[in-house]
């Protein structure tokens, strides 16, 4: 049951990661998607073959009444025939709008269908599928690559029947008006067809670019809009822009390079089109001039030809489409075909009956991609109502330690027990109740002070969430705010200071009421009298908890029931401040390097 599922393959930059996405048949994605949404599918195709019948059956009257009432003079006909002609034309109308209204009710339908999939496995994703695609990527792939199957889908409901009809049914009518005049249509279709066959081919390996740059393009864009602050403090805005105007020229040459081959073939298709016209007019009014047709059955085939041709270039156009659609399908089924390496066992422990002991025996773990292991052998101990501090220079492995507790990254050998039982046997709800990680960059949701505390807890009243604030040492900001816990905060919290930020995730975490803490680094952008502050009111509020303190600042730990110092991955002690300060070495180096000798005993 704790088995570890097979790694993922490592993100080799996401070039690499689009080059590996599978071909997926966007055919079998519509079929499955489109599944639900039979009504309204159902109806498009009913209405599409109403028009398209209506709109075979026009052209044969308008020849009727050229031929019959108009060149005879003859009102009455006209009238009659023309009435008649006119309801014709409004049923076809509205059968056409019916039809489009339907067929994007489907295709919003399936588009809506699978945005929500899209973000239900994104949920599921653990840390190492987020880093395998990158969020840009998956923003594109939600939104973007979704877009391209749905604007092909409506266009091809509009016309995967109605071009096969007018295609065959406008043929037939016209053999009826003229067989050598037929000849000519028939020639040019083939034409038209190799012009479609080439722009398909040439567009399969343009479209794959053409979406990994849109991901490019997103990719700096979010930077951007994330570190903007750090490039207007360092002056890079030239630089920013010029791996923008890079990112976005790329673009920019493979929509060209795409364009170029549409409109290349698109012209040919075009000028064999316009030709045929020419050639049936030609052939046709030497007809009438020797008197075997008649003028209404000429404008009647011209009609047809045009009908045939559009019909024909119309499919050319969902033909263009479908190469970036099944990219596009591609992409969305490797996100969607990805089985997260971290899920719930099937007989999963949902509930935990001791007073959270946390136990870690020989931890080991290396990142996918790795070469070497950031962890290697680490054992740990957290017992209610005491804390642990974990030590160690930068890169020690702190953080990786703390995000295997609640299973943001699986471990490779060794265990990790919440009171007896491995968090991996245990439901993701328990360990969400059970464990409460504070991280190093807090973040915080776009919403109010009060929602963001209830992120943990949405059943929690405001005392609870007064009570928490005032243990993070955040109540008295948040009561100096103009609409207390009612404030907006931005999104990712940057309308709050860095300390503020880091007060309201320990609060948040500390509503949520685990009874495990992890606190990583979260007192870093305190100064030292709130630091002492809380850690004073946490010992007091959360007394029958187990903490676990990260900490850069040796003043933070001092008085942590256990010292773990990590060094390169390996524990190299545990003990007390003052018996790792007499035993180890590396511990009392750093301990050396902060504190005055006085501070220190
Ligand atoms: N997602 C990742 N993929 C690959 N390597 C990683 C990843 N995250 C961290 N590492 C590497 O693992 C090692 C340990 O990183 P970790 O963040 O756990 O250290 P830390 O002790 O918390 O450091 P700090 O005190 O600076 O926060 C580092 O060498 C880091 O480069």
């Amino acid at each position: 049951m704790t088995g570890n599922p097979p790694a993922p393959p490592a993100r080799k930059g996401d070039d690499a990661a689009e080059e590996a996405a599978p071909e997926a048949s966007i055919l079998r994605l519509i079929v499955e998607y489109l599944r639900p949404h039979r009504r309204p599918l159902l109806l498009a195709i009913a209405f599409q073959i109403v028009q398209t019948l209506a709109s075979l059956y026009v052209p044969t009257l308008n020849a009727d009444l050229i031929n019959n009432g108009v060149a005879s003079g003859d009102t009455s006909y006209v009238l009659r025939h023309g009435g008649f002609m006119l309801a014709v034309t409004v049923v076809q109308l509205t059968a056409a709008a019916l039809g489009v209204y339907f067929g994007a009710r489907a295709a919003m339908g399936l588009g809506r269908d699978l945005r929500a999939d899209l973000f239900s496995q994104v949920q599921r994703f653990s840390a190492a599928e987020m880093e395998r695609f990158g969020a840009p990527s998956l923003i594109t792939r939600s939104t973007n690559d979704v877009t391209q199957i749905v604007t092909m889908l409506t266009m091809a409901l509009m016309l995967f029947l109605t071009a096969p009809i007018i295609a065959i049914g406008g043929l037939a009518m016209a053999l009826t008006l003229d067989v050598p005049m037929t000849g000519v249509l028939l020639a040019s279709i083939p034409v038209i067809s190799v012009a479609i066959y080439f722009i398909v081919v040439s567009m399969v390996p343009a479209s794959r670019v053409m979406q990994r740059c849109i991901d490019g393009i997103n990719k700096v864009m979010r930077e951007h809009i994330t570190g903007i602050r750090v490039i207007r403090a360092f002056v890079r805005d030239d630089h920013e822009q010029h791996r923008f105007a890079e990112a976005n020229a790329e673009l920019t040459d493979a929509s060209l390079r795409v364009g170029r081959v549409q409109a290349f073939f698109g012209a040919t298709a075009m000028v064999f089109g316009n030709l045929t016209s020419i050639a049936v007019v030609w052939i046709g009014a030497g007809r009438i001039a020797d008197g075997t047709m008649q003028i209404g059955d000429l404008i009647a085939f011209l009609t047809y030809a045009v009908l045939i041709l559009g019909s024909v270039m119309m499919s050319m156009g969902v033909f263009m489409m479908a190469p970036r659609a099944k990219v596009a399908a591609g992409r969305i089924r490797e996100v969607l075909d990805t089985e997260p390496t971290i899920a719930d066992p099937a007989d999963a422990v949902r509930d935990l009956p001791g007073p959270g002991n946390l136990d870690l025996e020989g931890v080991t773990f290396r990142y996918a991609g790795a070469e070497e292991a950031v962890l290697r052998g680490v054992d740990l101990v957290a017992r209610p109502g005491q804390t642990t501090a974990v030590i160690g220079s930068t890169g020690a492995g702190k953080t990786t330690l703390l995000n295997l507790v609640p299973r943001l990254f699986d471990v490779d050998a060794g265990t990790i027990r919440v009171d007896g039982v491995d968090v991996r046997d245990m439901d993701r709800a328990l360990i969400a109740r059970t464990i409460g990680l504070v991280p190093q960059r807090a973040y915080l949701f776009s919403g109010t002070i009060a929602s963001n505390l209830r992120y943990g807890n949405p059943d929690a009243d405001d005392d609870a969430l007064w009570r928490a604030l005032t243990t993070a040492q955040a109540a008295d900001f948040v009561r100096a705010m103009p609409d207390g816990l009612d404030t907006v905060i931005g999104q990712g919290g940057s309308t709050v200071s860095g300390g503020q930020r880091q007060r309201l995730a320990i609060a948040r975490t500390l509503v949520a009421n685990p009874r495990v803490y992890l606190f990583d680094d979260s007192f870093s952008a305190l100064d030292t009298a709130t630091d002492a502050a809380l850690r004073a009111a946490l010992a007091v509020d959360i007394a029958d908890a187990a903490q676990v303190i990260v900490a850069q600042r040796v003043s933070t730990i001092r008085d942590a029931d256990r010292i773990v110092v990590l060094e390169a991955g390996r524990v190299v002690g545990t003990g007390t401040h003052e018996e790792l300060l007499e035993s180890n070495p590396v511990y009392a180096e750093i301990v050396n390097s902060q504190l005055t000798l006085q501070e220190a005993l």
